[in-house]
């Protein structure tokens, strides 16, 4: 199948964009550290002078990103450790807001995180329904998708451990859950954080294939991942932060190879 068969053309001739970003910026701030003075009144000072409270810490997460994704692309995210990869992730899922610049997406982006909100204390029979109703499945779609859910998560091979709490699970175990649970549908844009790392070698053919039929479908799938392998090996391009700037944004093959050569050095 060639690129273009991949990317049907948009009515203007082009590819379908999905998600454009332009001049993103994201802050985080973090609490003031307490000093035990202050009462209501000069915190209602500072609120009305737009001061932030003494000891305020203010994080740039993402400098200035600028990007435009395609229908049918799977793209990677990689960079050093703190360099703004789940930051970017989650603005693109509109989880977080921008400080400045602006994101736009068709459809309802789906962000899969590690952190994705499954319930330790519930089975994971349960959490599979819940999981699907979150990510926009109805009943009926969940019951028909159920045994496939299951079994490509491979969480019921040793054991039937998809009727026990979660919290009973392995983090690989619950990571591969999740991304069976998100992956049983079609995304728009689907967003996916380290899912893949923690599955095994089996699991991670798997999941490749599935991505593979995500963007098919005429998604298109981001990835963040520390494991360069995993991502020459899924996405056709790739977007290399550092220290919240956009380093380089090309095919994935040598993305990766210039982000080889930089970790080597330093
Ligand atoms: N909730 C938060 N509050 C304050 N600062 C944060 C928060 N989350 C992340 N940061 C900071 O934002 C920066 C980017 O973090 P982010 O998690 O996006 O990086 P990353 O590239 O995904 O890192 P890693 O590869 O280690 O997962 C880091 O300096 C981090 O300390």
């Amino acid at each position: 199948m060639t690129d273009t068969d991949r990317n049907p053309p948009a009515p203007g001739g082009g590819r379908v964009p999905t998600v454009i970003a332009d001049g993103v910026h994201v802050t985080y701030r973090t609490g003031g550290v307490r000093t035990g003075r202050g009462g209501a009144a000069s915190a209602l000072g500072r609120i009305l002078a737009r001061r932030p409270a003494a000891g305020t810490r203010e994080v740039n997460a993402v400098k200035g990103v600028s990007f435009t994704a395609h229908r049918g692309e799977a793209i990677g995210l990689i960079g050093s450790n703190g360099s703004g990869k789940s930051t970017l992730l989650k603005a693109v899922a509109g989880l977080l807001p921008t400080t400045r610049g602006t994101v736009w997406t068709s459809g309802r982006p789906s962000l899969l995180g590690v952190d994705a909100a499954l319930m330790a204390d519930l089975t994971g029979e349960r959490n599979i329904v819940l999981g699907g109703l979150a990510t926009g499945m109805t009943r009926h779609e969940i019951r028909e998708r159920y045994a496939g859910i299951v079994e490509f998560s491979g969480v019921n091979d040793k054991g039937d451990f998809v009727s026990l709490p979660m919290r009973t699970y392995s983090s690989g175990m619950s990571a591969r859950l999740r991304f069976s649970i998100a992956a049983a549908r079609s995304h728009d844009v689907l967003l996916i954080d380290e899912a893949l790392a923690t599955g095994d070698a089996a699991f991670r053919r798997r999941s490749r294939r599935r991505i593979e039929e995500l963007r098919a479908e005429a998604g298109t799938v981001f990835l963040v991942s520390h494991s360069n392998a995993s991502i020459t090996a899924t996405c056709d391009r790739a977007l290399w932060l550092e220290a919240g700037t956009l380093r380089m944004d090309g095919p994935a093959k040598e993305v990766v190879a210039a982000y080889e050569r930089f970790t080597e050095r330093t």
